[in-house]
């Protein structure tokens, strides 16, 4: 069953330029799909449509459902309130996420108090919970630290954390380990798959990384200058894609492999368009 589904959006610049043309594709229940590109071909612009974030001088057509709900016909405040509950966010960089002056545990009780009829202390014992769940350890001071206390890849858990508590259904994934190093990537990337797995929860992933798709993903749309230009299965479209570009990708894909001494396919990696 797809959780949300998009139909045919487009987004335009206030010049009139087409950033992003007519894509549609839908995120079925307890899967992945990842949008797979290189820089600028409209990843984060679909993204943020989804979330009704795009920005003000941006005009967009297209319908965006969620469980039929065209989230469009909603008020702001109303999408603001399925994106907090329904659909969780995990950032590139913890930054957008984490307030910088305040403790991480406040902002989770803060988050979860505003969604959920539940008191700070139960919030904050949830949270540290989940906290334990993101393999942070510690969890209590990790609750008193401001996010500058922690480092990059606390962080990103931080924020994996704080997107799954109020357990949403869809969680959107924009580059999410992009920023780390490789090693901290192949630990968050697999907890990830792991915990969407466990929690039953559908993912959209944004990411430029084939190996990391392919990894990842039960679906993949590859999208190139604002077009997805082929979607289907994993497997479909990594071993036997039709469009002259995906093929090329999975050409180079190989060669990358290859000059790397046979890396596994299923085994996160940097390696980016
Ligand atoms: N507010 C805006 N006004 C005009 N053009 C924009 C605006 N925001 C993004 N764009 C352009 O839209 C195109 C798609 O941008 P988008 O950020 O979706 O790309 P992306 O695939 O996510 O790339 P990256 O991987 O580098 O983040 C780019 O050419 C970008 O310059």
């Amino acid at each position: 069953m797809d959780v949300v589904e998009i139909k045919n959006l487009s987004i335009r610049s206030a010049e009139g330029q087409l950033l992003v043309h007519d894509s549609s594709f839908s995120l079925e229940s307890g899967k992945t799909h990842c949008l797979l590109g290189e820089s600028g071909s409209g990843k984060t612009l679909t993204s943020k449509a989804i979330l009704g974030m795009l920005p003000a001088d941006l005009h967009m057509s297209g319908d965006i459902l969620f469980r039929g709900q065209n989230l469009n016909l909603l008020s702001k405040k109303s999408w603001r309130q399925i994106r907090g509950k329904h659909i969780g966010t995990i950032f590139q960089h913890p930054e957008q996420a984490l307030h910088p002056s305040i403790p991480i545990g406040r902002q989770f009780s803060d988050l979860m108090c505003s969604h959920l009829p539940i008191s700070r202390y139960e919030a904050e014992k949830q949270a540290e919970k989940m906290l334990s769940r993101v393999l942070l350890k510690d969890t209590a001071q990790v609750m008193k630290s401001y996010s500058h206390e922690l480092s990059g890849g606390m962080n990103q858990r931080v924020m994996i954390a704080m997107a799954l508590l109020p357990k949403p259904e869809v969680v959107i994934a924009d580059e999410p380990t992009s920023a780390l190093d490789v090693t901290t990537q192949a630990e968050i990337i697999s907890l990830l798959r792991h915990l969407i797995w466990d929690l039953k929860m559908s993912m959209l992933f944004i990411t430029h990384d084939l190996l990391l798709s392919s990894y990842l993903a039960d679906t993949i749309g590859v999208m190139r200058s604002g077009e997805i230009i082929e979607q289907g299965s994993t497997e479909r479209i990594l071993g036997r894609p039709e469009h002259e570009y995906t093929k090329q990708l999975c050409r180079y894909r190989s060669q990358r492999i290859l000059s790397k001494g046979g890396n596994s396919p299923n085994a996160p990696s940097s390696t980016a368009l």
